[in-house]
């Protein structure tokens, strides 16, 4: 995995460049506490800071943390030629009064997270709305990522069941990227891969940006 990444990275442009993630999801679903695990490298495996409902938005520029090393990423993505680039999430309050505000931040996006509380099952159906809104309302070119959150817990549902509550199989059959993982925010279980599976789909999205700004300088050449 190390080295598709260094890979993918190789072929990146050579200027810097800011990967911008827009995280949405229901109340709850624990966004501000994910951002927090990732912004705390420090915070030990079980302990969360107490968080209060998000009002609005929140920013995290995680330039140091992503591509400077970190250690609960582990040896894999400490490996990214990265160097010069940052990732910034864009973290919503997720009370119904203040979705509306996400779609003003859509444009801002490279990639889409939608959380979701894995040990809700009654909230799958409100979530998947709002997943559907999403989706309907952002550009195909970017992919989303479900993450499914609390998965330290023990009424935790299984990954390929919140798949199907949330009709990403639906989702999927229009070609668009879109991926499911499970994480704890409170445990940190789960983050190295979700944030993997980032760093290649949005390389890829460079990647396609870069061939076709060749595309262009060649045909007007
Ligand atoms: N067990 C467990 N609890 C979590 C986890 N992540 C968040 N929580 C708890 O879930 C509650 C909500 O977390 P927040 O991070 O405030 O949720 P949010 O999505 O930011 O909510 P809004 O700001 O209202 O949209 C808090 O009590 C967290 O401690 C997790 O991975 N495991
Ligand atoms: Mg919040």
């Amino acid at each position: 995995m190390g080295s598709a990444i260094s890979t993918t990275a190789a072929t990146l442009l050579g200027a810097s460049k800011t990967f911008e993630l827009v995280m949405v999801g229901l109340d709850d679903a624990g966004k501000t506490s994910l951002v927090n695990r990732l912004k705390r490298r420090e915070l030990p495996r079980g302990v969360l800071p107490a968080t209060i409902t998000t009002i609005g938005a929140s920013f995290l520029s995680l330039a140091s943390v992503l591509f400077k090393g970190i250690n609960w990423i582990g040896s894999t993505i400490e490996t990214i030629s990265y160097g010069r680039h940052s990732v910034t999430i864009w973290e919503f309050g997720g009370l119904d009064k203040v979705r509306p505000l996400w779609r003003r931040y859509f444009w801002h996006a490279h990639a889409f997270v939608f959380l979701v509380d894995a040990a809700a099952p009654a909230r799958f159906p409100e979530a998947k709305e709002e997943l559907t809104r999403m989706w309907e309302g952002t550009s195909d070119t970017h992919p989303v990522l479900v993450l499914a959150n609390k998965i330290d817990l023990a009424g935790a549902v299984e990954l390929s069941v919140i798949e199907e509550a949330l009709g990403v199989p639906e989702l999927a059959k229009s070609g668009r990227t879109i991926g499911v993982k499970g994480v704890s925010a409170l445990t940190g279980e789960g983050l190295n891969e979700a944030l993997g599976w980032f760093v290649e789909n949005i390389s890829h999205q460079f990647i396609a940006e870069t061939d076709e700004a060749k595309k262009h300088v060649v045909q007007a050449w």
